[in-house]
């Protein structure tokens, strides 16, 4: 467990930070060709951080002929992956070197809460980068079972120049989720941060040169989704893409493929994710511990957030009142501030978003919360809503938990499925055989019993229906995604002999 500091330190800390603010392609930082920048700003007190490079098509085209060209000379794809995982884990060393200024700088630049960044982000991060590291060379090819004559073997090669396009909400977490079995599987990578959320990411740029990743395996694009995102998504030269963010633009994605090159898309979207009570639920304190947590976690900013409370009336009163008690604790205010568990949400437009929906919860049954406690800064809010309401439809991505009662386990798992997306689930019960026959119900890519969460490196995530599709982030599958099978027959047959 991470020792976390006092605040005052955690600000000194931030005060002497210093941090890339370029783009960083074939191996060296650099401005955007057209010389323009954009601002980027601390979301929990509105302060500038940083000029950063405003690039455009002219820079991606840099990039990905940065990319392909070390792809195709070889210089990390053809690499032992012996020496790839080395390689990963100098990379991994340096984060953790390095792990506390980069819990700061994810804190400032995003909103974060500082805990979450030191207890979960980072070290998550370095986690998965490791993970990546290791599989690489312990992943066989197989040889399939053909006639005496023939050997027909099936061998994975990388993809080749791919493009990742991240959110805003894990930016350190889902860089790592994408260039982990990225970089194993020996691609090339062009990368495009959120705008919001870019510092960290050109901190592991350079962390990267540093640990001896070749120039031009690792290239990121800053700016916005239309001047980087869509020229990226439409490259000609861009083997696949690996998207995390709305369905919105996902969909956009597939356009761009269907438009170019028919490159490969991997899709990781949204969600409004059920979490099922039943009326045998056990240790509701618990249960509501896991509630809370799924609701407002990253301040709700999360595709696997558990925002929709779906209970069976027997036990409504009693879980709510644990879930209010509960929430109480999480206390909102300055990020940096190791006690609090609420930080900024990620930008003014994100908040005027978030707060709309609390404006439209107004006239529901609030059960707890419901203000805005300053700008960028909204408190956990429980409300019992319809099935069918904006609220408990659309996605808020906020901290805002609607609650829905049904009376039976069949309507709960009907109301847990009415919905466009797929991506997480949970069901509490303690009776095994209900919970297990739930789980199975759940259309979703992950689904908790008893507990919420969205597994570990070690388990793949990803959406059902529109919550993705085309591959799956972590584990072992990941690297499905950035490698393609070749197959090679083998005749062992001696014509001249005549066998
Ligand atoms: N699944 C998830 O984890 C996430 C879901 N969301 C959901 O999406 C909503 C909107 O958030 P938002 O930031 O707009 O999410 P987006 O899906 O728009 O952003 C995700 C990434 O895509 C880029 N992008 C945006 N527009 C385009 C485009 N036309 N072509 C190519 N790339 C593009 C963004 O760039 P840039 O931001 O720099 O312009 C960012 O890097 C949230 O409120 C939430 O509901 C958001 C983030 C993560
Ligand atoms: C420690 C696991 C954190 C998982 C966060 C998953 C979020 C994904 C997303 O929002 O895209």
């Amino acid at each position: 467990m991470t020792d976390l500091l006092g605040t005052s330190e955690y600000k000194a800390i931030a005060a002497g930070l210093s941090f890339p603010t370029q783009a960083f392609i074939d191996g060296g930082f650099r401005p955007a060709l057209s010389g323009k920048t954009f601002t980027t700003t601390n979301p929990a007190t509105g302060e500038a951080l940083a000029e950063i490079a405003a690039c455009d098509a002219r820079d991606v085209d840099l990039a990905v002929a940065a990319a392909r060209a070390a792809f195709e000379d070889g210089r990390w794809s053809k690499l032992h992956p012996g020496e790839r995982k080395e390689t990963l884990l100098r990379l991994a060393a340096l984060m953790q070197e390095h792990a506390r200024d980069l819990a700061v700088l994810e804190s400032l630049d995003a909103g974060k809460t500082i805990f979450d960044c030191e207890t979960v982000d980072v070290p998550e991060t370095i986690h998965v980068i490791r993970w990546h590291a290791e599989l690489i060379d312990k992943i066989y090819d197989q040889v399939s079972p053909a006639s005496a004559s023939h050997i027909a073997m099936v061998v994975r090669e990388p993809v080749g120049v791919v493009g990742l396009v991240l959110p805003w909400n894990f930016p350190l977490l889902m860089l790592a989720w994408k260039i982990g079995p990225a970089l194993a599987a020996g691609c090339s990578v062009v990368l495009k941060p959120a705008a919001e959320t870019t510092l960290s990411t050109l901190r592991v740029a350079e962390l990267a040169a540093e640990a001896g990743l070749p120039a031009g395996v690792l290239n990121i694009v800053t700016g916005s989704g239309s001047a980087v995102g869509e020229p990226l998504g439409r490259h000609p030269d861009v083997d696949m893409v690996s998207f995390t963010g709305s369905t919105a633009t996902g969909r956009r994605f597939l356009n761009y493929s269907a438009d170019s090159n028919l490159k490969e898309v991997v899709l990781e979207l949204g969600g409004k994710n059920p979490c099922v009570v039943l009326d045998d639920a056990e240790d509701l304190e618990a249960v509501a511990a896991h509630v809370v947590n799924g609701a407002f976690w990253n301040m709700g900013q999360n595709c696997s957030a558990g925002s929709r409370l779906i209970v069976q009336r027997g036990i409504r009163d009693r879980l709510l009142d644990k879930v209010r008690a509960e929430a109480a604790t999480w206390l909102v205010g300055d990020p940096l501030d190791p006690a609090i568990r609420v930080g900024s949400l990620v930008s003014q437009a994100h908040f005027d978003k978030v707060a709309g929906y609390l404006e439209a919860a107004q006239s529901e049954n609030i059960l707890f919360g419901g203000r805005i406690v300053a700008p960028g800064f909204i408190e956990p809010t429980v409300v019992e809503t319809a099935r069918d309401s904006k609220l408990a439809v659309e996605e808020i991505f906020g901290p805002i938990l609607t609650v829905v009662v049904v009376d039976s386990v069949d309507e709960a798992i009907a109301v847990a499925n009415d919905t466009e997306y797929g991506l997480a689930a949970s069901i509490f019960s303690a009776n095994g055989r209900r919970a297990l026959r739930g789980a199975r119900a759940l259309r979703a890519g992950t689904v908790t019993v008893n507990s919420f969460g969205e597994g570990d490196v070690t388990t793949p995530f990803g959406g059902y229906k529109q919550s993705g599709f085309g591959g799956r982030d972590n584990s072992i599958h990941a690297h499905d995604q950035y490698t393609q099978l070749k197959t090679i027959w083998i005749d062992l047959t001696d014509h001249a002999a005549g066998d």
